[in-house]
């Protein structure tokens, strides 16, 4: 399986991805790791990255999934037509959906990264939910009383995965 966490930035996708694959032992990308640094400078500055900014990040991510059968990826996929570039075979997505508000507290408290809680209102801009017709889209309505464990705990027994490696 090759398993994408979605979400705005701060909705815990890297936490949950690391997590995951501790347990898995599946490798973890970020794509984060992946953007050039214009881009990064773009968000650091808190302005969103557009369409023609994210696609050629996107295509280098679908590269990585496809050399990757086993993987776990950490990408915001904000947009339906994002998520459809990385859908490659044996592709699943959770969505962490996030209260706004719990998304800003948790910006406002992580230091040591380029993307700060003034970049949120684009990220929330730009996201579309899943359609519908996503059947391979499953979204876990995250709470301020969910931990990291309980949210890894809600991923593997919604795929279907053992608990312990
Ligand atoms: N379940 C949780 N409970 C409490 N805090 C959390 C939880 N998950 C993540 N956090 C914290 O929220 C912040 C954002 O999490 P994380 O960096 O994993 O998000 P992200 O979606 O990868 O963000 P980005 O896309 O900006 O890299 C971090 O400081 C992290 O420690
Ligand atoms: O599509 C995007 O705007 C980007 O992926 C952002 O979401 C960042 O990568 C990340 O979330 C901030 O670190």
């Amino acid at each position: 399986m090759r398993l994408i966490l979605m979400g705005v930035s701060g909705s815990g996708k890297t936490t949950l991805g690391e997590d995951l694959a501790a347990k898995t032992g599946w490798p973890f990308l970020d794509g984060d790791d992946f953007h050039t640094p214009e881009a990064r400078a773009k968000m650091a500055a808190g302005l969103g990255l557009s369409d023609g900014d994210r696609q050629p990040w996107l295509l280098r991510l679908r590269a990585e999934l496809l050399a990757h059968p086993q993987v776990i990826l950490a990408c915001s996929s904000l947009r339906r037509s994002y998520r459809d570039v990385l859908r490659v075979l044996d592709t699943r997505f959770i969505f962490l959906d996030v209260p706004p508000r719990l998304l800003l507290a948790r910006l406002q408290e992580r230091g040591d990264h380029y993307a700060h809680a003034d970049l949120l209102p684009s990220q929330l801009d730009t996201l579309e939910p899943p359609d519908r017709d996503e059947a391979d889209v499953m979204t876990l309505h995250v709470t301020p009383q969910d931990s990291p464990a309980d949210l890894t705990r809600l991923a593997l027994a919604a795929l279907g995965l053992p608990h312990a490696r």
